[in-house]
C-alpha cells in the first residue's frame, strides 16, 4: 500500500487541475476527470481488509459454533479473570450460583404458596400455611437483589485490570514481533483486530456473568417446569431455536464487518493522529493540510459508517425475523399449557406456578440468546487476539531467530553476500551486499537517497534477518543469536527517533546501567548535550514534553543530542549512527565528529551521512548505489577516483561554494 502518486498520476493530478480553468483563468465547474475537492487521489478500496481466509472462517461462524463454543468461553473468561485477580472471580461465580438457587427456591415458592392459597379452608388458616412460602419469596429476593449488586461490584473490580492486563500482553506481542513484519502485508491489519480482542476481554468477563445468570434462572425455571409438567420445557426451547439462529447470523454480519472497516478504521485513526498531535501539527496548519485532510477523514468514514450502517440494518432485520418466530413459538408454548389446562392434565394451582415458571424462563432463555450471542461475537474478537498472541501470523522473533548468547562482547561485524527484500516489495533493496566492521574502526556508509543504506545497517544491527546470505557476529549468525540478549551489545541512533515523555535521566538510560549523575554527565558531554542542562527546570530530571504540567519541550537539534547520548552512555561493541548530526549546529557536529575516533577505540562504528566532508573521519568508505556496492576506500582514495563518491562530493563542495 502506498501514500506517494507516481510520475503519471502526479501529473494526471495537474493535467486535471489545469483544464479545471478556463481560458481566462477563472476556475470553471469541474471536469468529470478532475478529482472532487478534498478527495485525495488514493481511493477508499485500497484501506480494504485483505485477509480473505479470515473473512471465510468469519462467514462459516454458525449457530452450531455458538452452542459449541459458549462453555468454552465462559470457562476461558472465568480463566482470565481468576488470573488477575482471584477473589472477584471466585466471588463472581459463586454470585451467581447463588443467583440461580435463589432463583429455583423462589419459584417453587410461589408454586407452593399459590397451592396453599387456593386450597379449601379458612382463609386465615391458608394465609398462615402460606406464611412461610411468602417469606422465602421475600428472602429469596432480597438476596438476589444483594448478590446482583455484589456481581456489579465485583465486575467493576475486574474490568480495568483485565482491560490493563490485555493490553500488556499486546505491547509484549508487539516488542517481541520481527521488526519487518510491520511490512507484512495484512499484519498491521491483524494487530489492530487483535487489539479490539484485547480491548473487548472485559466485554468477554461481564457478557460471559450475564450468560451465567440468565443460564442459573432458566435452569431454575426449567426444573420447576419439569416438575410442573414434562412436555414444557423442551417446547420452550424448541421455540427459541429460530431466535438464537437470528441472532447469531446478526453476530456475525457485525463481527465481519468490524473485520472489513479494520484498514479504514486504522486509516481514520492515523488520520486523526497527525491532525491533532504536536509533532506533525506545525505542518498540518502552514501547508494548509487540515481542509484536505478532513476532506479525506470525512470521505473515509462515510465509506466506514456506510459499511457499519449496511451491517447494522442486515443485523437489525435478521433480529426482527428471529423475533417474530420466537413470538410465534412462544404462542404456541403459551397454547400447550392452556390446552394441559382446560384438558385436566394439569390442576389450576399448578397452572399459577407453571405461568410464573414460564414467563421466568422465556426471558432467561431470551437473556442466554441475546447475551451469547453477544458473547461469542466478543469470543471471535478475543481469538483473534489469542490468535495473534499465538503467532498466527508468524511475526514473533521466537519463531525465526535462535537463543544462542556470544560469550564475551563481539569485535567482528559481517555482511557476506547479502540480499534483503521488504515483505510485499516488488524488488531487492539489497542485492550481493559484503561488509565488515571491526571493533576500533570507523566504516562510513554513504549512497544517494534509497541507496540501502538503513537498510543493511538494520542488517548489521540484527534488527532485519537477511533474505539470503549471511550477517555474523564473531561467526555467530544474527539468525541463531538470542536479539534480546544481542542488543545489549548495540547502540543505535536511528533516522527518525523516539521523543518519549520521560526524563533527560530515563531518556538516556532507558532503565539501563548505573544511571548515576556522572555516567549519564559523561555521555552528555561526548554528544554536547550538557550544554543544554543549565536551561532545564529539574537539570537531568526535567520531563521531556511539554504536553503535561511540569515538563519542558526540546528543539529538534536538543532532541537529537539526547538520542546521541543515548548511544554513547550505552558502550556498546557496535554503534550505527544513521543521519546522527542532521539537526545538529556547527559547533555541535563538530564535537561528535572529533569525538567519534576517541569512540572508536573500543567498538566498530558504522557511521551514515550524506555530508561527505565528514566521512573523512572513517577508516573506509563504503559507496552503495540502488542496494549495491559500488566503491570501496579511504576518503583520500575516493575523492581522487573517479565514481559515484567523487561526483557527489565535488557537487557538495560546489554548493558549499
Ligand atoms: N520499511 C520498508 N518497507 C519497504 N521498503 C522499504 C522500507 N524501508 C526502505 N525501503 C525501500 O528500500 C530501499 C532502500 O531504503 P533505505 O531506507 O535503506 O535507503 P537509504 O539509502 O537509507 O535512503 P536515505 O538516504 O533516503 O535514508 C528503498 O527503495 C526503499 O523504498
Amino acid at each position: 500500500m502506498s501514500l506517494s502518486l507516481t510520475t503519471d498520476e502526479r501529473e494526471a493530478d495537474v493535467t486535471s487541475a489545469r483544464t479545471a480553468k478556463n481560458p481566462e483563468g477563472e476556475p470553471s465547474a469541474p471536469t468529470t476527470t478532475a478529482p472532487p475537492a478534498n478527495a485525495g487521489t488514493v481511493p477508499e478500496e485500497e484501506f480494504l481488509y485483505r485477509d480473505e481466509s479470515r473473512l471465510r472462517a468469519g462467514a462459516q461462524l454458525t449457530t452450531g459454533t455458538m452452542a459449541r463454543r459458549l462453555p468454552a468461553l465462559v470457562l476461558r473468561s472465568l480463566r482470565m479473570a481468576w488470573e488477575v485477580d482471584r477473589v472477584a472471580a471466585a466471588g463472581l461465580l459463586a454470585c451467581q450460583v447463588g443467583t440461580g438457587v435463589l432463583a429455583a427456591m423462589g419459584l417453587l415458592a410461589v408454586t407452593g404458596t399459590i397451592t396453599a392459597l387456593i386450597s379449601s379452608g379458612d382463609i386465615t388458616d391458608r394465609l398462615w400455611e402460606a406464611a412461610p412460602q411468602l417469606a422465602v419469596i421475600a428472602t429469596a429476593a432480597g438476596l438476589r437483589a444483594l448478590l446482583g449488586v455484589a456481581v456489579t461490584w465485583l465486575t467493576g473490580r475486574l474490568r480495568p485490570v483485565l482491560a490493563r492486563a490485555a493490553e500488556l500482553t499486546m505491547i509484549e506481542a508487539a516488542l517481541g514481533a520481527e521488526f519487518a513484519a510491520n511490512n507484512r502485508p495484512g499484519y498491521n491489519d491483524a494487530y489492530d483486530i487483535a487489539d479490539r480482542g484485547a480491548q473487548v476481554t472485559p466485554d468477554l468477563v461481564e457478557e460471559a456473568q450475564d450468560v451465567l445468570a440468565s443460564t442459573a434462572t432458566l435452569a431454575a425455571g426449567a426444573a420447576v417446569l419439569t416438575i410442573l409438567h414434562p412436555v414444557l420445557l423442551p417446547l420452550l426451547l424448541l421455540a427459541c431455536l429460530p431466535q438464537a439462529a437470528a441472532y447469531v447470523r446478526a453476530a456475525r454480519v457485525l463481527y465481519l464487518a468490524g473485520l472489513e472497516t479494520s484498514g479504514r478504521r486504522r486509516m481514520l485513526a492515523k488520520l486523526r493522529w497527525h491532525m491533532a498531535y504536536m509533532e506533525s501539527s506545525e505542518e498540518m496548519r502552514a501547508c494548509l493540510a487540515g481542509p484536505f485532510l478532513t476532506g479525506r477523514y470525512r470521505r473515509l468514514a462515510a465509506s466506514v459508517n456506510a459499511s457499519e450502517r449496511r451491517a447494522a440494518d442486515t443485523g437489525a432485520w435478521m433480529r426482527l425475523g428471529g423475533a417474530a418466530a420466537g413470538g410465534a413459538a412462544s404462542a404456541t408454548v403459551w397454547g400447550a399449557l392452556l390446552w394441559l389446562l382446560s384438558s385436566g392434565r394439569m390442576d389450576l394451582a399448578s397452572g399459577g406456578g407453571a405461568v410464573l415458571a414460564l414467563q421466568t424462563a422465556t426471558g432467561s432463555v431470551r437473556g442466554v440468546i441475546q447475551g451469547g450471542a453477544r458473547l461469542v461475537r466478543t469470543g471471535w474478537y478475543v481469538q483473534d487476539w489469542q490468535r495473534f498472541l499465538d503467532n498466527a501470523h508468524g511475526q514473533a522473533m521466537t519463531a525465526s531467530r535462535g537463543t544462542a548468547v556470544l560469550p564475551a562482547a563481539p569485535e567482528r561485524f559481517e555482511v557476506r553476500d547479502v540480499t534483503y527484500r521488504y515483505d510485499g516489495a516488488a524488488r531487492d533493496s539489497l542485492r550481493g551486499v559484503s561488509l565488515q566492521v571491526r571493533k576500533g574502526e570507523i566504516v562510513a556508509l554513504v549512497g544517494e537517497n534509497g541507496s540501502g543504506k538503513s537498510t543493511l545497517s538494520r542488517l548489521v544491527c540484527g534488527l532485519l534477518l537477511p533474505t539470503s546470505g549471511t550477517v555474523a557476529w564473531d561467526r555467530t549468525a544474527t539468525t541463531a543469536l538470542d536479539p534480546w540478549e544481542a542488543w545489549k551489545h548495540v547502540a543505535l541512533v536511528p533516522q527518525r527517533f523516539a521523543c518519549l515523555p520521560l526524563s533527560m535521566r530515563d531518556n538516556v538510560t532507558f532503565g539501563q546501567g548505573d544511571a548515576s549523575d556522572a555516567a549519564v554527565l559523561a555521555a552528555c558531554e561526548a554528544s554536547g548535550a550538557d550544554g543544554m542542562l543549565p536551561q532545564l527546570r529539574s537539570g537531568l530530571d526535567t520531563l521531556l514534553t511539554s504536553e503535561w504540567f511540569g515538563g519542558q519541550q526540546l528543539s529538534g537539534g536538543q532532541w537529537q543530542r539526547i538520542v546521541l547520548t543515548r548511544a554513547f552512555y550505552r558502550r556498546t561493541s557496535l554503534l550505527v549512527m544513521d543521519e546522527p548530526t542532521a539537526a545538529l549546529d556547527a559547533r555541535a557536529e563538530h564535537r561528535v565528529f572529533t569525538g567519534l575516533r576517541e569512540l572508536a577505540k573500543d567498538r566498530g562504528v558504522l557511521l551514515i551521512t550524506h555530508r561527505l566532508a565528514n566521512v573523512a573521519v572513517a577508516d573506509r568508505i563504503v559507496v552503495l548505489d540502488d542496494g549495491r556496492v559500488v566503491q570501496e576506500g579511504t576518503y583520500d582514495r575516493l575523492t581522487r577516483e573517479p565514481g559515484l563518491f567523487q561526483s557527489l562530493w565535488k557537487l557538495q563542495q560546489r554548493t558549499a561554494g
